[in-house]
């Protein structure tokens, strides 16, 4: 008899980790390899299992793959890895259980440049070989990238007739990582030709049945599941797991209950538990009927934010607008950064934007001042978040902040690298890029946090997004202004400029974006300032004749900064012709400077106003 007429009447116990025994005997390197340097180490395993009373054991395979072996130099293995593997669990299981080989998801959880066409060509080598040894079955697990799984196993249906498991990782109870509901990818992937789905690794059985409440029986397929031993906990700097092998056996009857008919362990189990889940079963025949809860739909609203203003994006398209830069303070105490955003609010700017830890250097918290100038001064502050400093949990937990606070001006960037600034050891995370980070707002637009989950309310906010025309090639800097429009960008701020020639460029290459655009200047303060500018930021050139009216104003401060001042003012000149937009960026806190050249471009405004009734 086959593996899945078996399947048809009975409950099927599959074996547990691998990887953790291993761990636990002290063993660091690559667990694949023990198949050729130690293959009777494997071999007790598999037979351990066994004896506990496996009937379906997975081959020591998971990581043996070309992307994964190549981590250990050990690309040009694979073959041999593979083929070692089969032998020994073909000896292991005799007659008394099936072997399936086993081929874990190269993408795992974090966002990886590996493409879909080299993951194919790495699992169609492993397969081939797991295929030719004679394998029983194949077993796809640890996949949380459902893209990649249904890749691999329409590769997998392609190149045999075998039985197929095919096991999801869940994002969260019942909700994959792109979203997806549990059941819609089960059918998804029966209707793929996979004869088993399930899930495993990444839940203990909790969630594990939570998550299979919501699954009605597949048609076809069975079920099953292969749930951790417990969820992890850090210590000494590993994952480790509660062994409650006990819990495992009033959870097997749970799962029973849930239709599953292949029970095995992933993460932090052994032998114990699979012992304990043979046991619970035994005798028992699989379920052909269960009750299937509904799945929860959160309601999201919208909500009114009270004072709410019109999104700078709005105000931008509709008429000029003045937004400046004026960065929280590196030392403690906000007095004269108060005072600064106060002099601008009067002087009549749209927003004042405040960075976030500039140069990655740690300054005070842009969240923190942003709401003491909304909620105390009725300021509109626009808020800069990096996708350096904050994971994805601290990033959505930010934006949650910033709802609740009612600052819904926001710009998403990159963040200067951490090498740039005073910690030069910190770590950047980049969980996200500036795109996804572009996306996951504009998905908080729609009330529906990054895994796809209900947020309860449909946030507001308005994303502004960051163009660098300081490059060579301007094309190539225009195609990612297009690519964070079609992320959900609202409006673009540039980095300063300091050349009349290159703001006229940058109109000419951006005049057929939907997006309005803030052109960026930032007054010179004296002539070491224009120096390290010119030449040790990347990108940025500044004439001759610039640093020259600096070098020549540089006996006085005031006169260097009355001469910052002037040039800025024309580089207004030609901005204010071709932009509705102007970001003035506050240099060293020097408020005055930045409200000076907002009373210019107000003037201006006035004049022109005054031309066209005239
Ligand atoms: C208006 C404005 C405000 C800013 N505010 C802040 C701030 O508050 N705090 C701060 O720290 N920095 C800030 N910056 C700096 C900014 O983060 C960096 O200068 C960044 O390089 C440019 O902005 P971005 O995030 O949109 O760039 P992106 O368009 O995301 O590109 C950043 C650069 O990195 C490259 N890049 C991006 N992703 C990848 C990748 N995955 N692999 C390889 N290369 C990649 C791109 O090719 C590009 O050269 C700001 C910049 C601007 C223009
Ligand atoms: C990392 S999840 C997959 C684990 C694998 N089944 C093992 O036994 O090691
Ligand atoms: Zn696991």
């Amino acid at each position: 008899m086959g593996l899945l007429e078996e399947l048809e009447t009975k409950i099927l116990i599959g074996d547990g980790a691998i990887g953790t025994l291993l761990h636990l005997h002290g063993i660091d390197s690559c667990f694949e390899e023990l198949n050729l340097s130690k293959p009777d180490q494997i071999k007790f395993i598999h037979e351990a299992y066994i004896e506990a009373g496996a009937n379906v054991i997975q081959t020591n395979t998971y990581g043996a793959n070309y992307q994964k072996l190549a981590r250990y130099g050990l690309e040009d293995s694979v073959v041999e890895i593979n083929k070692a593997a089969v032998t020994i669990a073909k000896e292991a299981a005799g007659n008394q259980a099936y072997v399936v080989g086993t081929i874990g998801g190269i993408r795992s959880f974090q966002k990886t440049t590996i493409s879909l066409e080299e993951i194919q060509r790495s699992f169609e080598e492993q397969l081939t070989v797991l295929l030719d040894q004679g394998v029983d079955g194949i077993l796809l697990e640890t996949y949380y990238d459902f893209e990649e799984l249904k890749t691999v196993l329409q590769i997998v249906k392609r190149e045999t007739n075998k039985p197929i498991i095919a096991n999801v990782s869940l994002h969260e109870v019942g909700v994959l990582q792109d979203g997806t509901h549990l059941a819609d990818a089960f059918s998804e992937l029966e209707n793929l030709g996979a004869d088993v789905i399930g899930i495993n690794c990444r839940l203990g059985p909790h969630h594990m049945i939570r998550s299979l409440e919501e699954v009605p029986l597949p048609k076809k397929a069975y079920l099953s599941v292969y749930p951790n031993a417990s969820l992890p906990e850090y210590v000494e700097g590993r994952l480790v797991y509660e062994t409650h092998e006990d819990y495992f056996r009033e959870s097997a009857r749970l799962f029973r209950l849930e239709g599953v008919r292949l029970i095995g362990g992933c993460c932090g189990t052994s032998p114990k538990h699979i012992k304990a889940i043979s046991e619970a079963l035994r005798g028992l025949p699989p379920v052909t009927d269960k009750s299937v809860k509904n799945r929860q739909v959160e309601i999201t609203t919208e909500v009114k934010i009270p004072n709410h203003t019109t999104p700078i994006h709005e105000i931008v398209k509709s008429r000029r607008s003045v937004i400046v830069e004026l960065d929280p303070p590196k030392k403690l105490g906000v007095q004269k950064f108060i005072q600064g955003a106060k002099a601008l609010h009067q002087a009549g700017v749209d927003s004042v934007t405040l960075a976030d830890n500039s140069l990655a250097s740690p300054r005070i918290s842009n969240l923190a001042c942003g709401s003491i100038l909304k909620q105390q001064f009725n300021i509109n502050p626009l808020i800069h978040i990096t996708c350096r400093d904050r994971n994805l949990i601290g990033l959505q937990s930010h934006l949650m902040g910033l709802h609740t606070l009612g600052l819904n001006e926001v710009l998403a960037v990159t963040g200067d690298p951490s090498k740039i600034g005073d910690f030069p050891g910190a770590t950047s995370v980049y969980d996200v890029s500036s795109f996804d980070l572009i996306s996951l707002i504009k998905q908080f637009n729609e009330g529906i946090s990054y895994s796809g989950k209900s947020l309860g309310q449909k946030t507001n906010f308005s994303i502004a997004a960051a163009f660098n025309p300081n490059v060579r090639h301007l094309d190539k800097a225009v195609k990612r202004l297009e690519k964070k429009i079609d992320c959900g960008a609202d409006y673009f701020i540039t980095q300063p400029l300091y050349n009349e020639k290159q703001i006229i460029d940058v109109y000419e290459h951006t005049k057929h974006l939907s997006a309005p655009i803030y052109i960026g200047i930032m007054p010179l303060t004296s002539a070491r300032n224009a120096n390290f500018i010119h030449h040790e930021i990347p990108g940025i050139t500044l004439s001759q004749s610039i640093r020259e009216r600096m070098e020549n104003a540089d006996q006085d401060p005031q006169k260097a900064q009355e001469e910052g001042i002037a040039i800025a003012k024309s580089l207004i000149d030609v901005a204010f012709d071709l932009f509705n937009g102007i970001y003035l960026i506050t240099p060293f806190l020097r408020y005055e400077m930045t409200v000076e050249l907002t009373n210019y471009i107000k003037n201006k405004e006035l004049a022109a106003i005054e031309r066209k009734v005239h």
